[in-house]
């Protein structure tokens, strides 16, 4: 039996909990440093913003503090057991600095990549993107030639938008040597250019300005989608028609939730292959990257005492606990649409719960990975009503300070219903 519950409220934060005395617990918001990520994080597709050089390693993007690019080795022996296989590779993680040159990396030193972040002036831009691109930067995993755009309706000048970032840019990674000055470089390579989601003539600005910084050169651009889901189409749509590379890769990243059901699922996918093919398409899961999540496969592939205990024989049942203590602060834009089950459960929790319970896949291969977790949500049951319990944080005082409630945050409607916390069990068939 699985367990799953999600909240971002310290008024819910208490778990489901288990009369099992052989439960297991997992809980999210842990810190993340040191990131091997192998296969999976980008569904279906893979992305060369680092290097192309080894066969494993173009499933990676890097997208967390201090993060760092895995290199999985290869198989070198063709007699080794599949199991054995499969734990030198979950083993084995390569740091940068034995990979190959940036040179090598960007294509070459006549081409640029420019990065766009659209939703610049978000939550996740703030806390995730901006810093992750540092770390890229600081890591040297960025080409020579490269410029990184915020795009947002936020009006903001560069010199505000580079104070905004340099709030959240922090040295959190191992070789801490110069880091203000590398702060300071990677802030000159950041600008603004205000503008609407669905505005082609605004990307037709953004599209000037990007050519630019590219100066002739080749260029590569990346769009990472950091808005809410209901307007990646219309932004795509501007994107693929008013900036896209002239001469060299476009490609967009895209957060998740993809779409609000399967319907809307396969909508999004059909809209966005209106204007991008597959390749050019990156599906992301951050929590797929983080070290706890990293870890698991380590734990279950490479440790001889777990392997044979990780069985239903053994373990009666899973909680999957993803807890938050803070509130929505400002996000009810994005979250009020969604809710805790779309923005949490349906995605890093099923991630999570898909790699716990798979069997050991044929290979490292990202497909091979992903057709080991689609069996493990095969064989779960649809939740039933009855197996899930949800709510919504009010205010409260704790220690002489009162917190707001859900529908206090003034980009919350004043009646919404929308859920912040949620639990529910799942049986396998
Ligand atoms: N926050 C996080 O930690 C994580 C978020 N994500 C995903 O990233 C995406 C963005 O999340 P997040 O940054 O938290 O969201 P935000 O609510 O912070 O929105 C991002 C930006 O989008 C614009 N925006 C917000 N609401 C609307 C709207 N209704 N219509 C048009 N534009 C709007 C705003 O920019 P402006 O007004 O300047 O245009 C805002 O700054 C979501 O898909 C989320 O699931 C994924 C992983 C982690
Ligand atoms: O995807 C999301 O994740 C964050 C939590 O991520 P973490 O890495 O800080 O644990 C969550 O706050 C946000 O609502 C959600 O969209």
């Amino acid at each position: 039996m699985a367990t799953l519950s999600s909240t971002n409220s310290p008024s819910y934060a208490a778990p489901l909990s288990s009369s099992s005395s052989s439960s297991t617990s997992f809980y999210g918001g842990c810190s993340h440093r040191r990131v091997a990520m192998p296969g999976g994080l980008l569904s279906g597709a893979s992305l060369r913003l680092g290097c192309n050089r080894h066969p494993f390693s173009t499933n990676v993007v890097r997208m967390q503090d201090g993060a760092v690019a895995p290199t999985v080795n290869p198989v070198k022996n063709e007699n080794e057991t599949p199991f054995k296989k499969l734990a030198e590779g979950f083993a084995s993680v390569k740091l940068p600095e034995e990979t190959a040159d940036r040179n090598e990396c960007s294509g070459g030193s006549g081409s640029t990549v420019s990065i766009t972040v659209v939703g610049a002036s978000g939550d996740l831009a703030k806390k995730k993107i901006f810093p992750a691109l540092f770390a890229l930067y600081y890591e040297d995993c960025l080409p020579e030639h490269f410029t990184i755009f915020g795009y947002a309706r936020t009006k903001m000048t560069d010199e505000e938008l580079r104070v905004m970032i340099s709030r959240t840019l922090t040295c959190r990674i191992d070789k801490r040597e110069n880091c203000e000055e590398k702060m300071d470089q990677f802030l000159k390579r950041c600008f603004y250019h205000a503008g609407q989601y669905d505005s082609q003539d605004n990307f037709a600005e953004l599209d000037m300005k990007l050519r630019q910084h590219e100066a002739g050169r080749v260029s590569n651009r990346l769009f990472y989608l950091s808005i809410p889901p209901n307007i990646f189409i219309e932004a795509v749509k501007c994107a693929s028609s008013s900036a896209s590379a002239a001469n060299g890769w476009t490609r967009v990243i895209v957060e998740k939730p993809f779409g609000r059901d399967s319907e809307s699922s396969a909508a999004l996918t059909k809209s966005l292959k209106q204007y991008l093919e597959e390749d050019q398409i990156f599906r992301i899961d951050h929590y797929l990257g983080k070290e706890l999540v990293e870890n698991l496969s380590v734990l279950r592939f490479s440790n001889l005492i777990f392997e044979p205990l990780w069985s239903r024989q053994y373990i009666r049942n899973v909680q999957l606990i993803f807890s938050e203590d803070f509130g929505t602060e400002g996000r009810g834009g994005y979250f009020d649409h969604y809710g805790i089950i779309r923005d949490i459960m349906q995605n890093h929790l099923l991630q999570i719960l898909a790699l716990f319970a798979m069997e050991t896949p044929v290979s490292l291969d990202a497909e091979d990975i992903r057709n080991e977790k689609v069996k493990v949500l095969r064989s779960m049951r649809p939740l039933q009503l009855d197996d899930v319990v949800v709510g919504q944080y009010k205010s409260h005082t704790k220690g002489g300070t009162t917190y707001p409630g859900y529908t206090d945050d003034k980009t919350v409607p004043s009646d919404s219903l929308t859920p912040t916390f949620a639990a529910g069990r799942s049986v396998h068939r």
